[in-house]
């Protein structure tokens, strides 16, 4: 009989699991985390590392609860570890889903390539996409650049039902040695993480919650809500599919189920073109693998950056004096995320504001988003800045007030991240500076003191980055 190794990496579930599934079917199975050595320092920041502790706990309970097998925990080399547990367990197979970073692709292969030497039977699978990004091109052979084309192409490939759970799984007799989800140190020394808990539930029984209830109550008004953040209109799915604790063709199938009462529905179609733009994401950092450190438009390896350090802890802190990006740059540290536009905001306020290279933002946001992700992350920074494939425009510069006036139009978002400003009214909540200074008195507010002064003159600025841009074009 076949005895497999699952080898468990970004896709902590069992539902739609194609690697488990598949193993399930041919004999005893036996799942594996291991807490990569070779890669780990370049994997995660710390808010995503908590999910990882947690998510891990949550696998190991759901293994036990359906099929009481234990998921075994290791740390160090993989290769040598996948090596040692074949050696103990007799396993003669591995099967595993694929990842997309370009280290990771790297080791798989020497993975693949050493054990295959070794005759054992490996089978991966390409479970956490949509589509295998390997095999789409466009009609020359060459991978998409830009989005709309791709985004039409995937419509006309054909998407497999997900699969299901295993109802049984055979695990084997003998006791493998294994670690505790402590033991791999993932949670902080410094013990900030604890107010996570009040946002999140890691794990695949939260990610299938979270959708449920999305599904029910806001995908019908999600195209209409998305981009303002105080009606928290999006799925917050997101550091679940990060750690693949569901698996978007589940969540495409759902969505098809609702389309077939509801077809052509623009709030569904909505919310599947951003589960293409997750594939994107993906498919640029498979055919274009420097997208996460280096400008895709090699113009911008000579923009006069400014690395102004005094400037970049402003701008992490959430103390710019404009209120919309310190509101995101708060509801960041406080939960580990932050709404999308709010995102674009604060992205395109660091780099074309300050000028401060957006390999820095993406840096403190890999340290800070509990849905870290290496492909978003890159495509997102890159869009923004104007140096990626189909990006923003460099001279299309966010106005953080403008912005603040047109999508928290009462303010309700910036008074929950930046409680001095709580009694300000509007229109001021968007502008403090510009209040009388009667007013600012009589709510409390003194400028310099209880609120930063804009660090920057946003005309100023707008000028300042469309100079530095006109000497790369
Ligand atoms: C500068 C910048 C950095 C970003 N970094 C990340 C990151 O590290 N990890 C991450 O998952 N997303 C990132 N994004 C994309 C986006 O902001 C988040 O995916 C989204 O805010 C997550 O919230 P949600 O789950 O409610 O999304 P929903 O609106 O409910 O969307 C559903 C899912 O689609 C995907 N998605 C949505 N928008 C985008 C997008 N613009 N690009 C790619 N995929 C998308 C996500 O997986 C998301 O969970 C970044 C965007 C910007 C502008």
């Amino acid at each position: 009989m076949q005895k497999t190794i699952v080898w468990f990496r970004k896709d902590l579930r069992l539902h739609d699991h194609q690697a488990l599934w598949e193993a399930s079917q041919n004999g005893s199975v036996i799942p594996i985390f291991i807490w990569p050595h070779e890669e780990h320092h370049l994997l995660s920041g710390e808010a995503s590392l908590w999910w990882l502790h947690h998510s891990l706990l949550a696998l190991q309970e759901e293994f036990k609860e359906h099929y009481g097998v234990d998921l075994i925990i290791r740390k160090g080399n993989s290769l040598d570890i996948l090596i040692e547990v074949m050696e103990d367990t007799g396993a003669n197979a591995l099967y595993f889903n694929e990842r997309y970073e370009p280290f990771a692709i790297k080791r798989d292969h020497y993975v693949i390539e050493s054990l295959n030497k070794i005759g054992v039977d490996i089978r991966t699978f390409h479970s956490n996409l949509l589509y295998n990004p390997f095999t789409i091109a466009n009609l020359s052979g060459d991978p998409y650049k830009v989005f709309t084309p791709f985004w039409k192409r995937c419509l006309n490939e054909s998407i497999s039902r997900p699969l299901p759970r295993p109802s049984l799984l055979n695990g084997i007799d003998k006791v493998v040695s294994t670690i505790e989800v402590a033991e791999l140190g993932l949670l902080p020394t410094i013990r900030w993480d604890e107010k996570l808990h009040c946002y999140w539930q890691p794990g695949e029984k939260g990610a299938i919650s979270v959708w449920e209830l999305f599904i029910q109550k806001d995908l019908h008004s999600y195209k209409t809500g998305r981009d303002y953040p105080s009606l928290q209109a999006g799925s917050r799915l997101s550091p679940h599919l990060a750690w693949g604790e569901i698996s978007p063709r589940a969540m495409w199938y759902s969505l098809e189920m609702e389309q077939s009462h509801i077809p052509m529905n623009e709030q569904i179609e909505a919310y599947k073109r951003q589960l293409i733009w997750r594939e994107f994401g993906y498919y640029q950092l498979v055919h274009f693998p420097t997208i996460s450190k280096a400008p895709l438009r090699p113009a911008f390896e000579h923009f006069p950056w400014d690395e102004n350090q005094d400037n970049l802890l402003k701008w992490q802190k959430g103390e710019t004096g404009y209120p919309l990006v310190d509101a995101g740059m708060r509801e960041l540290w406080e939960t580990g995320t932050m709404h999308n536009r709010v995102r674009m905001v604060v992205a395109s306020f660091l780099v074309k504001h300050l000028l401060i290279p957006w390999t820095y933002g993406a840096k403190w946001f890999q340290h800070t988003l509990v849905d870290f992700d290496l492909a978003n992350n890159s495509m997102g920074w890159q869009w923004v800045t104007g140096s990626g494939l189909d990006s923003a425009p460099y001279f299309r510069i966010f106005n953080p007030i403008t912005q603040g006036e047109k999508f928290d139009r009462d303010g309700e978002y910036i008074r929950k991240w930046v409680p001095e400003l709580t009694k300000l009214p509007n229109p001021y909540i968007h502008r403090p500076w510009t209040a009388p200074s009667e007013l600012l008195k009589s709510v409390g507010i003194k400028l310099n003191e209880t609120y930063p002064l804009p660090i920057i003159d946003h005309d100023f600025a707008r000028k300042r980055a469309l100079a530095a841009y006109d000497k790369i074009k």
